[in-house]
């Protein structure tokens, strides 16, 4: 073999390596990047199930977008905007400065800056609802003393003469029960107390139990609407003149749903006066719900159709909004509320309107009931204060002039001093 035949089979030879290594590195390097490219690819629904566990366990439905924005909901007042008509960029490139726009994963960066585990052990420790009624009976002391006390007084030492019964009468008036009420139990109780053979105050006490139960309808539907529906919060509005404690009946009852597992947003419709939004917001940061609120002075109706809508993008359980109570002998302020109550309705039902009555103002808490609910449909009333008053008899009352449930009552200005109102746990911590 020639020298030159040598070198032509060694060129041949080296061609021929260089090509495939060539071939080889092409190959190698396709492969990694095509392999980085399907870990970068979230697995289906791995992204939902980490934010609901972790953020949003009283909404396990709420589609992974929805998931994202819940779990930011309690930090992130704002909502995250999307602001994809705003996209400047028109060529593929990405654009600078002002012309920059936010990328289209925006919300999921959101998602990973937020500061959960500091925000949650702020959030505060609260009482257990059930058997609220029996631990707060204590409160109810004032009304015992001016009501139970001295019906039984009367009624255990037997058979009762004219002055006696005008006795158990005036004592029932003055507890604020009625006229009307107070005819009807004092009729019941002398029919009742004829046949039954009274001989001991404990005699009197079950009787008497079975009658003030009785004419507190303990049948009338007490639940409250508070649980989201057709994919929506639930929407209660909170009303009532200033002063009888609004603000603080939606910061307890906030504590209440949240207790309960709930996940629950608070609009601050009462722009009159200034400090209520701020009691309002520190309310929901002391269990972890966002307030919406508004410019002081602003349009409440505007506040709560922004509360109701921020409440439907961030798939809440509830939406509670409390309102303005000045002037409410005033026909601008039920006129404004009556246009809260349309304009929440444009995205949401209103499943509660309760009605906040200070148990203190006696038949004032009346006229304003009645003022009220000529304008809105009351669907649940509020008693606050019952804790500041002897005139526990005004439960009576109100039920019977509205034809609307007592839902709750306020029994002191302790953060969980709000108890579901049940008649029989209500009488017994009348009667002692
Ligand atoms: N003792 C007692 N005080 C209460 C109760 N509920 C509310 N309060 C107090 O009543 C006062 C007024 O309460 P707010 O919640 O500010 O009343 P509001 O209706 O929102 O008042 P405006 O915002 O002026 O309309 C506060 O000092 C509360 O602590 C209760 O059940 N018992």
């Amino acid at each position: 073999m020639s020298t030159s035949s040598l070198v032509l089979i060694l060129v041949v030879v080296a061609v021929v390596l260089i090509a495939a290594l060539v071939t080889g590195v092409v190959l190698t390097r396709r492969r990694r990047i095509s392999l980085t490219q399907k870990e970068e690819t979230p697995k289906p629904g791995g992204y939902q199930a980490a934010s609901g566990i972790t953020f949003t366990p009283a909404a396990p439905e709420a589609t992974e977008a929805e998931a994202v924005v819940v779990a930011e909901a309690p930090v992130h007042p704002a909502p995250v905007e999307h602001p994809v008509a705003d996209r400047t960029e028109v060529d593929g490139q990405p654009g600078v400065g002002d012309d920059a726009s936010v990328p289209r994963d925006s919300v999921k960066r959101g998602f990973v800056e937020v500061d959960l585990p500091v925000e949650a052990s702020e959030v505060e420790e609260i009482e257990p609802t059930s058997g609220r009624l029996e631990r707060l009976r204590g409160k109810l002391s004032k009304s015992r003393n001016a009501f139970g006390t001295s019906l039984l007084g009367l009624l255990g030492a037997g058979d009762l003469d004219e002055d006696s019964w005008q006795d158990v009468e005036d004592t029932l008036l003055i507890a604020d029960l009625g006229a009307a009420t107070t005819t009807e139990i004092v009729e019941t109780l002398r029919a009742k107390l004829a046949g039954a053979g009274v001989r001991s105050e404990a005699d009197a006490q079950k009787l008497l139990r079975s009658v003030l139960v009785d004419a507190l309808g303990p049948r009338m539907d007490r639940s409250l609407k508070a649980l989201p529906h057709a994919g929506k919060p639930a929407v209660l509005l909170v009303v009532g003149v200033n002063g009888v404690g609004k603000t603080t009946t939606t910061g307890k009852l906030a504590r209440v749903l949240v207790a309960d597992g709930r996940t629950v947003l608070l609009g601050a419709a009462d722009t009159f006066r200034a400090a209520a939004a701020d009691q309002l917001e520190t309310w929901g940061k002391r269990v972890g719900a966002e307030t919406v609120r508004g410019p002081e002075g602003g349009d409440p109706a505007s506040v709560a159709f922004d509360a109701v809508k921020r409440g439907v993008d961030a798939g809440v359980d509830t939406v509670l909004i409390d309102t303005a109570g000045r002037l409410h002998t005033k026909v601008g302020l039920m006129d404004e509320l009556g246009k809260v109550k349309r304009v929440v309705e444009k995205q949401a039902v209103v499943d509660e309107v309760l009605l906040v009555l200070d148990a203190t103002t006696g038949q004032n808490g009346l006229t304003q009931a009645r003022v009220f609910a000529e304008q809105v449909a009351i669907t649940g009333i509020v008693l606050t204060k019952l804790d500041g008053t002897a005139k526990g008899g005004i439960v009576f009352q109100v039920q019977r002039e509205l034809g609307v449930p007592v839902k709750l009552v306020g029994l002191g200005e302790g953060a969980d001093h709000l108890a579901p109102f049940e008649p029989g746990a209500f009488v017994d911590a009348l009667l002692g």
